[in-house]
């Protein structure tokens, strides 16, 4: 099978957007694949929420269409476009207080009473213990830290057991060890043939564990491929204006940060 002929979950085509009278996506073209990690990366204001916005369904775009599968994505009736894409936006701040058990639940929604309460309450535990949030369950959403919030939405976002998973910056709040543990989530949930699709900042852990990487400029996709294809140290540096690596270390892609240029 060539590179044109895989199959494609989510398709950009000829994709502008225009906010507040400006454009900030001008004619992106880009595939999603099947069972791939891909992550959105470029500087601030490039344009990765507004496109990851479009792709969720969540912002027409003002020109081309999105596909997900066969079908034009703005065709499909909400419900069922919740239950085949679960998004996680940059920011969220709870509108009211509840336990972080329930906020987890609300991801279940999309299947309305199709899910027993057993189910429910099983599937949300199973949702906190893969972002190690178990003992936050019973606590207030309003009263926990920044990282603490961001797991309880993670659990959300993982809960429903969409076939296809979109998340903003997931990790930006989290410390170290927690953003590795995500990292390895969402690569096992790829592997296990769901499709993920992330904005993310930090190019050492898109090299790491990102199948794909789309590279947004300016609102213009600039360069998209495998991390060794998109991260030489001429595009970082021209998007970027660094100075940078991309190297293998045991079988492990690494990117690494130089100076500014
Ligand atoms: N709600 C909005 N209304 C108007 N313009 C917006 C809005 N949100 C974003 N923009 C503009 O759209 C452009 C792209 O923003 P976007 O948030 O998509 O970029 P980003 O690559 O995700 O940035 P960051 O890395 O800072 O999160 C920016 O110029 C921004 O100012």
């Amino acid at each position: 099978m060539t590179e044109q002929e895989l199959p494609v979950v989510l398709r950009c085509n000829a994709l502008a957007l225009t906010r507040d009278r400006r454009p900030v996506l001008d004619d992106v073209h880009c595939d999603i694949r099947p069972g791939e990690l891909t992550a959105v990366i470029g500087p601030n204001g490039a344009g990765k929420s507004s496109l990851l916005s479009v792709l969720a369904g969540l912002l027409p775009p003002s020109a081309g269409e999105v596909s997900l599968g066969v079908r034009a994505l703005a065709g499909i009736p909400v419900a069922e476009r919740a239950r085949r894409c679960a998004f996680l936006p940059q920011q969220e701040v709870p509108a009211w207080s509840m336990a972080a058990q329930d906020l987890v639940a609300l991801g279940l929604l999309p299947w309305g009473r199709a899910i027993s309460r057993t189910a429910v309450r099983e599937r949300v535990a199973r949702a906190l213990a893969q972002v190690d949030a178990t003992e936050l369950a019973l606590r207030q959403v309003t009263h926990l830290s920044g990282g603490e919030l961001r797991r309880v939405q993670l659990a959300r976002l993982l809960v429903g057991d969409a076939p296809l998973l979109i998340a903003d910056e997931p990790g930006a709040a989290l410390d170290i060890r927690h953003q590795l543990q995500l990292m390895q989530t969402f690569r096992q949930q790829s592997d296990s043939g769901k499709t993920v699709v992330l904005a993310l900042h930090d190019l050492g852990l898109a090299a790491r564990y990102c199948d794909r990487l789309l590279l947004m400029q300016g609102g213009r996709l600039f360069a998209e491929g495998t991390p060794e294809q998109v991260l030489t140290p001429a595009r970082v540096g021209e998007v970027y204006g660094i100075h940078s690596e991309f190297r293998w270390r045991d079988g492990r892609a690494e990117f690494i940060a130089g100076d500014l240029l």
